[in-house]
């Protein structure tokens, strides 16, 4: 079995970024509205990836309890001023807030994470967007290790707005033959087993076991659930798929370290334009 790193990939892109940042002075705002320690992370390492590139970074703390209408508004300031390139809203939201309603509220312009639901749509329409970064991450990866998709049958587990579904309309733009599952999927396994690409995407360690994976599959793990040791794991059962598949992406150091260079690579092309 092959390991499809991210490490390396991710590497290279920061200092793509890191060469085109020095003449844009590119600001990126993360708007946070939640204690959730998992996101907390995410945002420092944001922060601590985008001074390393050279990209300035707000961190805007609202707080656990913050109503819809503050974060709706920060946002829509966010996105009115001239100085920031790059908006993202943190998920998760305080319980009432819509991540979907709320993104409506940045500029497309500015969605580096793909988010707003005009970004969602013209990523379905085939025209330019910025795609959710976790999205373009996979797409990245897979083109990085050199794994073909066109005519090849992708199966995704997840639907979110994040991930599985603008995940899906790029490897549809890729000429893969796309199947995407969720928790009301009859019978999981049996599509997953079909797939010559399969990408999991659910938040559920251990999802995937050896009878989900064709032979000689190329499987891409995007889940991180925290593990009782502190640390991280993915959707997939390490130890049972890893004779079964063709190539696999570890967690850590696959598509996380992708996606936060990703992220940053969208904001300085947010600011280039
Ligand atoms: N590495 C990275 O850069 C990133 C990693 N992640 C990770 O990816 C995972 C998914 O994130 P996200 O999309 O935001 O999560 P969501 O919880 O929003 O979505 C999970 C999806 O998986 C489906 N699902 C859940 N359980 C099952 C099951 N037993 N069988 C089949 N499908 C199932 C859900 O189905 P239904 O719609 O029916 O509920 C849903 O569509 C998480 O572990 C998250 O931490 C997320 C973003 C970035
Ligand atoms: N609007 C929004 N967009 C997101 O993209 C988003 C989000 N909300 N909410 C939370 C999840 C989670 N997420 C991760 C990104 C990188 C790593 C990552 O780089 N992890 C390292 C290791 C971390 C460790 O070892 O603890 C790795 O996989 O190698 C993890 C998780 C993005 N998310």
């Amino acid at each position: 079995m092959r390991t499809l790193s991210g490490k390396e990939l991710a590497a290279a892109v920061r200092e793509r970024v890191r060469a085109e940042a020095a003449a844009r002075q590119p600001r990126l705002a993360v708007v946070v509205a939640t204690a959730d320690e998992a996101s907390l992370w995410y945002v420092r390492s944001i922060a601590k990836a985008a001074a390393g590139v050279g990209i300035a970074c707000d961190v805007v703390e609202l707080g656990p309890h913050a109503a819809p209408e503050t974060i709706a508004a920060t946002l829509a300031g966010l996105s009115a001023d001239p100085g920031v390139h790059g908006v993202m809203l943190q998920t998760p939201l305080p319980p009432g807030a819509s991540a979907q309603e709320l993104a409506a509220a940045i500029d497309p312009a500015k969605d580096v994470d793909g988010a707003a639901p005009l970004s969602l749509g013209r990523l379905a329409a085939g025209l330019p967007a910025f795609a959710p970064a976790t999205a373009a991450a996979v797409l990245a990866l897979l083109d990085h290790h050199g794994v073909e998709l066109a005519g090849r049958r992708a199966v995704v587990v997840g639907r979110s707005t994040v991930v599985g579904k603008p995940l899906a309309h790029l490897l549809l733009d890729r000429h893969a033959t796309v199947t995407v599952c969720h928790s009301r999927t009859r019978d999981l396994a049996a599509v997953t087993s079909q797939a010559e690409v399969l990408v999991v995407a659910a938040g559920r360690a251990g999802l995937i076991g050896a009878g989900h994976v064709a032979p000689g599959a190329v499987v891409i793990d995007v889940g991180t659930n925290p593990t009782a040791g502190g640390g991280l794991t993915g959707d997939v059962d390490l130890a049972a798929v890893a004779p079964v598949a063709g190539a696999l992406t570890p967690v850590p150091g696959g598509v996380g370290p992708v996606t936060t260079a990703l992220l940053l690579e969208h904001t300085v092309r947010a600011a280039g334009a």
